[in-house]
């Protein structure tokens, strides 16, 4: 039997990480090692795939942008058609691999494997978690149980779907959770599965990266007690088309911040309330704030920084709020 054919796409991240010590688990440069020698440094890879290598970007991931994803999604897209490619894997940066792997749920239409994976230790620190990690990526990568579900990440045994995890912690291995609960698990190279995704994504998904040209400017505002309308006025100044107003709770707006965004939607920019409760906010619509009334949208369960991604991808073909909440309850 042949063995699957899988690219890996590296963005960078801790996963091509290197620090002084072995015990800098924390203190080192993200984004040093290339991919061939992540590739190389995993033989056992060569037991379950054929795999070959790509470097797109080499930085750290809070740093990449909107035309970043754009570049990486049209490659994902491009490898996804081809014969010879039976998934895809992206080493990425843990700080936005969440944003990066939704966006490509979103917008690339195959049902081939999509992969992403990073890692919360450098390679060079002790009990380094990129290698086991980059190995189940692969292995799930090439397993045909793995099509149709979605673009999937894959760290410290779990694969998660893209739409749902978040970096739940930023020092642990265990550093990502979806809300809603992981798809599966990986043991020793071997996929567990436990659910699907009911959302709309990839192959049925009505965003395409291969007619998506740019992606409008969507900013977030953090709110909570004593904020004041000074991000939300600078943001619809510096042409937002969006706003997540990321709220405590219920995606909730302080009784003086709700002139504000009624006066920023009248600009014309869309007012999009999410949460940022922790392990994840659900906002109810009409609960607390009459968003008919206002014409406002609400994110559903997703956090701020996802619900930015699904606003720019949605409004790169729509302006229209219903259409926006319909979108925003599906995907
Ligand atoms: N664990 C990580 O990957 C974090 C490193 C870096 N800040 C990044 O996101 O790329």
């Amino acid at each position: 039997q042949q063995k699957p054919q899988v690219v890996i796409l590296a963005t960078g991240g801790t996963i091509a990480g290197a620090g002084a010590d072995a015990t800098n688990s924390a203190t080192y440069q993200a984004a040093k090692v290339p991919v061939d020698k992540l590739i190389a440094g995993i033989p056992q890879l060569n037991d379950i795939a054929s795999v070959r290598g790509e470097q797109v970007f080499q930085v750290a991931s809070e740093s990449l942008r909107n035309e970043n994803l754009l570049t990486l999604g049209k490659r994902v897209s491009d490898l996804a058609k081809r014969d010879d490619v039976d998934g895809i894997v992206i080493t990425h940066g843990t700080d936005t691999t969440e944003e990066t792997a939704y966006f490509l749920n979103l917008v690339v239409h195959t049902d081939k494997p999509i992969v992403v994976v990073a890692s919360m230790r450098p390679g060079t620190a002790m009990s380094a978690d990129g290698t086991l990690n980059l190995f189940n990526a692969v292995s799930v990568a090439g397993n045909k149980e793995s099509r149709s579900r979605g673009v999937l990440v894959v760290m410290n045994d779990e694969i998660n779907s893209a739409r749902d995890v978040s970096k739940m912690i930023n020092i642990r291995p265990d550093a990502f959770k979806s809300p809603w609960g992981a798809l599966g698990m990986i043991v020793e190279g071997k996929s567990y599965w436990f659910r699907r995704l009911d959302k709309r994504h990839t192959n049925a998904s009505e965003f395409d990266i291969d007619k998506i040209k740019s992606l409008p400017l969507v900013e977030i505002a953090y709110a909570g007690g004593n904020v004041n309308d000074t991000a939300y006025r600078a943001f619809a100044q510096a042409g937002a088309k969006a706003i997540i107003h990321a709220g405590p709770g219920n995606g909730s707006v302080a009784g003086s911040l709700v002139p504000v965004l009624q006066d920023i939607h009248k600009q014309g920019i869309q007012i999009i309330r999410s949460s940022h409760v922790n392990a994840g906010g659900f906002v109810l619509r009409n609960a607390e704030q009459p968003d008919d009334k206002y014409d406002w949208i609400v994110a559903h369960d997703l956090n701020p920084q996802k619900a930015r991604i699904l606003a720019s991808v949605a409004l790169a073909t729509t302006n229209n709020t219903k259409e926006l909440q319909r979108i925003f309850w599906q995907y």
